[in-house]
């Protein structure tokens, strides 16, 4: 209640009207209202002040407009200043009679109109409703926004994350995936170079015909020529009928080599044979095949350092290389972490039909444990969390169960990392000299903190985490003057 009423008395308004006593009497109705009035003479001075006050930030929460206004006083060309005030709702002031005029002005998108003689009271409700409607919306709109900004861009890329380094990948993909230009993904395992290798090819215009991933790294050398190129019936013993290698099945689509660092050398110059002359000849055939892939390549080694040392060939690297793109350490983007645990933890809940979340100390521990196996460790970790744990909450003895460092630390620490879920520590600290209600929102104070730290002050997320409504939250922080 409190807060709808310095919200309402705080909003600003533009009226615009020529006739100065009318001017001078509405503002005085409205400021007694508590509302901050700018009152204008004519159009354009009222475009100027407008322009200006959202210039600085402070824009106008609504606008008051009556259309017959100087140069020409003709209400139809009033009609034209509507749509200035984009994203701005705007009340017109017509005269008794024009009725006609006052639907044309919401059909071009005012939202309301009063009909002079004004009544102060029909003028405040008015402004009142109006200019809480369009609070909310801009409320809901940012709501919106913060939840799709929380979850970082989880579109059909598939690639979650907000940092920069992130964002940077994102639009680098989005860039080169209708080109045809080959593109090179560097980084450390478990960074999602997959993810970008896929995300490409979806964006291409060759998402309809397949993409096929070769771990170059995973099939044995002597097998990589023959899983390739494919192979012709009696080629060598065991090849009892033809086979089609993965080169051709990539034809039309995004052939995706991955470890490509590990190719060894000899397999090297045949594909780069391929790349060069789009064609090869299956193991024992004479046949030609001709092929048209776009190709994405990857590796966790330094590509160029090998090279130096003579075990990639510069040719191949060269032919390869076309963009690059380099993956970052999962502890380089930490910002990155509470977005991926909600991706992964809403898709556990969809596959599994659950409602799990993470209690804040367990959230805590995943933002400020190290990942050496980057994002495939924190997602194996979260799911292995995930299938044992027993309650609606992963608790962080849960966690303990499949991560020995955190029995570790515990027990070198002891009450370190349990401190506020271990009902016994709990029991034992608990002060018995002070009421309960005292107590228990102290821990309630305590949830709060800790949930807001480990979600970065982020409240939508904060308060899933605990299970309460956003604005359930909101009321706890203001009732104990929290000012997270
Ligand atoms: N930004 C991300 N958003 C969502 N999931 C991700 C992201 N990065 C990695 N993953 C997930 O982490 C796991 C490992 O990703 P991926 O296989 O793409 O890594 P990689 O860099 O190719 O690893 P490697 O070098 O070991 O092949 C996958 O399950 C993938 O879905």
């Amino acid at each position: 209640m409190t807060n709808n009423f310095i919200k309402q008395t705080s909003a600003k308004l533009l009226l615009v009207d020529d006739e100065r006593a009318f001017c001078e009497l509405c503002a005085l109705w409205l400021e007694q209202a508590g509302y901050q009035v700018v009152s204008c003479g004519d159009g354009q001075q009222a475009e100027l002040e407008f322009l200006k006050a959202e210039a600085s930030g402070d824009g106008f929460d609504l606008v008051i407009h009556d259309l017959a206004l100087p140069p020409t006083f003709k209400p139809e060309d009033g009609l034209a200043y509507l749509k200035r005030y984009h994203n701005t709702p705007v009340v017109v002031l017509t005269g008794h009679d024009e009725r006609t005029l006052a639907l044309k002005a919401i059909e071009l998108g005012a939202e309301d109109f009063i009909a002079k003689p004004v009544d102060p009271d029909f003028l405040k409700i008015i402004v009142q409703r109006t200019v809480e409607k369009h609070r909310l919306m801009k409320q809901v709109q940012d709501l919106e926004a913060e939840l799709k900004s929380n979850q970082g861009p989880n579109d059909e890329l598939g690639l979650v994350g907000v940092s920069q380094g992130t964002h940077a990948i994102r639009e680098l993909i989005t860039r080169i995936a209708p080109t045809q230009v080959p593109v090179f993904i560097q980084g450390p395992s478990g960074t999602g170079k997959e993810i970008i290798a896929n995300a490409i090819h979806g964006l291409s215009g060759r998402s309809d015909q397949a993409f096929i991933s070769v771990h170059c790294g995973a099939i044995p050398a002597e097998l990589l020529e023959s899983e390739l190129f494919g192979y012709k019936k009696g080629a060598f013993t065991g090849a009892d009928k033809d086979r089609k290698g993965l080169l051709a099945m990539a034809d039309k689509g995004t052939l995706f080599l991955d470890e490509i660092g590990e190719m060894p050398l000899a397999m090297q110059v045949k594909l780069l044979r391929v790349l060069q002359e789009g064609s090869f000849y299956p193991v024992g055939s004479r046949d030609l095949v001709t092929i048209d892939v776009r190709l994405v390549s990857a590796t966790n080694r330094d590509l160029p350092l090998a090279v130096q040392q003579g075990e990639f060939r510069d040719d191949l690297y060269y032919r390869i290389k076309g963009l690059t793109i380099t993956t970052q350490r999962l502890d380089e983007r930490r910002e990155d972490i509470p977005p991926l645990l909600r991706a992964f933890l809403d898709r556990y809940n969809e596959q599994h039909n659950t409602q799990l979340t993470l209690s804040p100390e367990v959230l805590h521990w995943f933002n400020h444990t190290d990942w050496p196996g980057n994002v495939r460790e924190l997602k194996n970790t979260l799911e292995s969390a995930a299938a044992i744990s027993l309650g609606q909450q992963i608790t962080l003895q849960e966690l303990a169960l499949i991560r020995s460092d955190l029995m570790q630390e515990e027990a070198l620490n002891p009450g370190s990392s349990f401190s506020s879920s271990n009902g016994d520590a709990f029991a034992q600290n608990a002060d018995l000299s002070k009421p309960l209600e005292e107590q228990v929102s102290a821990l309630e104070i305590q949830l709060i903190q800790a949930a807001m730290a480990a979600n970065d002050n982020n409240k939508t997320r904060s308060a899933q985490q605990l299970g309460i409504t956003r604005q359930g939250l909101i009321n706890k922080i203001n009732r104990y003057g929290l000012g997270l």
